[in-house]
């Protein structure tokens, strides 16, 4: 980021000190850094480990239901507060009609922005300058699938279920800046345009309710076809919102994998190949889905494949994520000169 001037002329206008302390170039990811609670659960154990803690081994049906939606995640483990010693100290938490949310947020008061600071951290490292340099510093944390919305399966209520099988905690961070200093920060990725849209009749289609003993969320079965029959007119809408006539199979993709199903219907309704969203499904893979903190994994995940592999043919891709509304939003990324060989 360029230094802003620290005084201006005596005889200049308002406009052009303004004008002094923007930057020209476009807004860049300039370093990531992600985290994650250390307890770690394999989705082959997540069954048994789940209903063992909520003791709801009673319940055989829903937890072979339970065992069934996880063979189908494409998640091989997930990161999680939650553990034998914390539902140990917080029985409560097993049951959500128990009043248990002040505990919840007691705990996730401490743990969660300790967890943000260390990705924040993790990115600052990598940014390579002081701290006191940043003006803009994103972060985002998801700590749903222990801390907030972990309780007991009940019968009659397969949300629980479907949520149980893909949500992990997680926190992402990203530096952005622009008019990079050359030799000290790294443009990763542009960022060309954004906007955010909300689906038509989608309401209550996801929704998350903060209620005495955690938050209630619901997860409508028609999820993925949802969001699969609107993401062309939005990547259409940005694309010619900045004059550019782009080929979706020509893209890079970062997509919250939000559930293998949301990848696999993208993939199909734009006519992409299945490894398009390799990024998206490998994060999918070794995290689950932490809400909107995911694509800043997927990001990260894209800028280690592009210096594996050079970042040659790639130049414009497209960045979506997905959340109660049902809001999608896209942002239309370009590969900067940090990830391009031979600049
Ligand atoms: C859950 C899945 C991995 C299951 O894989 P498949 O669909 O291939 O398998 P399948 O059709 O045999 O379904 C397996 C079992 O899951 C059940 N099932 C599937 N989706 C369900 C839902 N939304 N609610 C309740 N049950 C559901 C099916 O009925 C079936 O039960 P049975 O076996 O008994 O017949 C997939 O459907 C998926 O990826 N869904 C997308 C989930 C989603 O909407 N995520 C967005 C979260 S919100 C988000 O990401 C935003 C945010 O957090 O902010």
């Amino acid at each position: 980021m360029a230094p802003v001037p620290a005084t201006a002329a005596a005889g200049s206008s308002t406009r052009e000190i303004r004008r002094a302390q923007r930057a020209d170039g476009p807004a860049a990811v300039l370093a990531i850094g992600t985290a994650n609670p250390e307890k770690c659960v394999t989705q082959d154990e997540y069954a048994d480990f789940y209903f063992r803690i909520t003791n709801s081994d009673h319940l055989p049906e829903l937890k072979d239901k339970l065992s069934r939606i996880c063979n189908k995640s494409g998640i091989e483990k997930r990161f999680m507060y939650v553990s034998d010693e914390l539902m140990e100290a917080h029985p409560e938490f097993a049951d959500r009609h128990l009043p248990s949310l002040d505990a919840r947020v007691e705990i996730a008061s401490k743990n969660v922005p300790e967890l943000a600071a260390a990705a924040s951290a993790k990115a600052i490292a990598e940014w390579g300058r002081p701290a006191t340099d940043i003006t803009h510093l994103i972060f985002s944390t998801y700590s749903g699938s222990t801390l907030i919305a972990f309780y007991g399966p009940e019968v009659g209520c397969n949300d629980i279920i479907v949520g149980q099988a893909l949500f992990g905690d997680g926190s992402g961070a990203v530096i952005v800046g622009a008019d990079p200093v050359d030799a000290v920060e790294r443009p990763l990725f542009e960022m060309a345009f954004a906007s955010q849209t909300t689906i038509p009749d989608s309401e209550g289609a996801i929704t998350m309710q903060y209620m005495k003993g955690g938050m209630d969320y619901h997860i409508a079965s028609g999820v993925p076809e949802m969001l699969a029959g609107n993401v062309e007119r939005c990547l259409a809408h940005a694309f010619d919102s900045v004059g550019v006539a782009a080929k979706w199979k020509d893209l890079f993709w970062a997509v919250h994998p939000g559930g293998r199903r949301i990848l696999d219907l993208i993939e199909e309704a734009l006519g992409l190949e299945n490894g398009a969203m390799a990024a998206s499904r490998q994060v999918l893979s070794e995290f689950g889905n932490m809400s909107g903190t995911t694509v800043i994994f997927v990001l990260n995940e894209l800028r280690r494949r592009f210096e594996a592999d050079g970042a040659e043919g790639a130049d414009w891709g497209a960045l979506m994520a997905f959340g109660p509304g049902v809001t999608v939003e896209t942002v239309l990324l370009r590969v900067a000169s940090g990830l391009k060989p031979n600049q």
